[in-house]
């Protein structure tokens, strides 16, 4: 069904590039270049969208395996004991993997326009054009503390539908990662989605990435258009039971947290 070209960035484990790869000249890999268009429509459509794989096979295995190296992360969370559900995650420490910070840094000047988009129908602030600018930010409103997960599921794990607000700054957009392959190394696990539209049912939204493809979704609401102009509709997010195998999956949240 996917019929992607291979993503663009080199081997995690390769020597780091001596000229800088991004725009930014922070040399860090490059990520593939996306149809921000179709992407920012899709998202205005549905509030959620799927991009072509942005990571390798091997660059999934190697963030994958991450998971199980302590000293990188700065919390732990074992979902069942806050009934988030079932598994656990694990939160990036400074410094951020290269891939993990590539993604951050690269994925947000696109997101930041269409969010800037998304404010301006809403009447609300507007968000600055650099990753940088907006941890700064964030620093300044009292939320220090990097907000990348690596998520672990096993067997009969899910995650509850939640919202990704950590204080009172929120980008309104996310991308998560799937690092595995659907029906090889797990069944089940899929994305789910519930949009919450004013005086209306839910809708259910479920989609299936293949391993590296990201999903880009609203963090709590997003602008649709109403008779009077424009009207905020709610979105959670979450993962159904994963019936067999391991899954796993990194979370890009551009906010930092208090
Ligand atoms: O495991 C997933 O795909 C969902 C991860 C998640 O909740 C997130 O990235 O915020
Ligand atoms: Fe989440």
């Amino acid at each position: 069904m996917n019929t992607y070209d291979t993503p663009q960035l080199p081997g995690l484990g390769e020597p780091a590039p001596t000229e800088p790869q991004t725009a930014d000249g922070a040399g860090l890999p490059a990520l593939r270049p996306l149809d921000w268009p179709a992407l920012a429509a899709e998202l205005d459509a549905e509030g959620v969208a799927l991009t072509p794989p942005l990571l390798s096979a091997e660059q999934c295995a190697e963030l994958r395996e991450m998971f199980d190296e302590p000293e990188l992360f700065r919390s732990t969370v074992t979902m069942a004991r806050h009934r988030f559900g079932e598994g656990s995650y694990r939160y990036f420490a400074h410094p951020l993997p290269a891939p993990v910070l590539a993604l951050r840094r690269q994925l947000y000047p696109p997101l930041a326009r269409i969010a800037n988009t998304w404010a301006e129908r809403l009447g609300e602030p507007r968000f600055p054009e650099r990753h940088e600018e907006l941890v700064a930010a964030c620093s300044a409103a009292g939320q220090h503390r990097p907000t990348p997960l690596l998520l672990r599921y096993e067997q009969g794990g899910y995650n509850c539908l939640h919202q990704d607000v950590y204080g009172d700054l929120t980008f309104p957009l996310q991308v998560a990662v799937l690092l595995d392959r659907p029906d090889q190394d797990f069944t089940g696990g899929e994305s789910v989605f519930v949009e919450q539209r004013p005086r209306a049912q839910s809708r259910p939204i479920v989609r299936r990435p293949v391993q590296g493809q990201g999903l880009v979704f609203a963090v709590h609401h997003r602008p649709v258009r109403s008779a009077r102009g424009w009207s905020r509709v709610l979105l959670r997010h979450g993962v159904s039971a994963v019936h067999s195998g391991r899954r796993h999956a990194l979370g890009v949240i551009f906010h930092d947290a208090r």
